[in-house]
């Protein structure tokens, strides 16, 4: 069974992060989620990432904010695809985690999304959907979510004036 690797600077990621396992919990696909720094774990992000391929993962989703080297300290580390997640910051509302992580040198790639949760829900949508590719389940489970989607869109618009 495909597996996706969650994995996040801090503690304090979680609440930005669990919107990607809650997608990938909504598309059926299984996920383990765990923190590793680059920073402050080096050894064990060299390790975590090093072995992903062999320990059953697909795909990798790294959040992290402020100085968010860890998505691609892990790229570094494993011919798995990454996406990175910018998570926000207290002080520069995730702009910093952007750049952080969108800039990276030609060679070693990182997916970016967007900042916050809105980007770290739909890392779990793009990991579904390259699961997807050899997972008929999946992507029924991808193409019922988007019709589920349309189908909301198209059924609540209240365009009405106010009295
Ligand atoms: N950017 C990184 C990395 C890394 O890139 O390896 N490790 C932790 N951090 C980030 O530091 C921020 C503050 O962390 P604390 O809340 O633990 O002080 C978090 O958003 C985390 O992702």
């Amino acid at each position: 069974m495909s597996k996706v690797a969650i994995v996040m600077g801090s503690q304090s990621d979680w609440p930005t992060m669990q919107h990607a396992a809650q997608m990938l919990k909504e598309l059926g696909v299984e996920y383990h989620a765990q923190v590793v720094s680059a920073h402050r774990t080096p050894e064990l992000l060299t390790e975590f990432a090093a072995t992903a391929a062999d320990n059953g993962f697909d795909v990798i989703i790294a959040g992290a904010g402020g100085a968010a080297h860890l998505p691609g300290m892990i790229a570094a580390h494993t011919h798995l695809p990454v996406f990175g997640v910018p998570v926000k910051s207290r002080t520069l509302n995730g702009l910093d985690s952007l750049l952080s992580i969108v800039q990276m040198p030609k060679g070693v790639a990182v997916g970016t999304l967007a900042i916050g949760d809105a980007g770290a829900a739909n890392a779990g949508l793009m990991a579904a959907q390259i699961i997807a590719l050899n997972d008929e389940t999946v992507r029924t489970a991808v193409q019922e979510f988007r019709r589920t989607q349309t189908d909301k869109v198209l059924s609540s618009q209240n365009l009405e004036l106010p009295e």
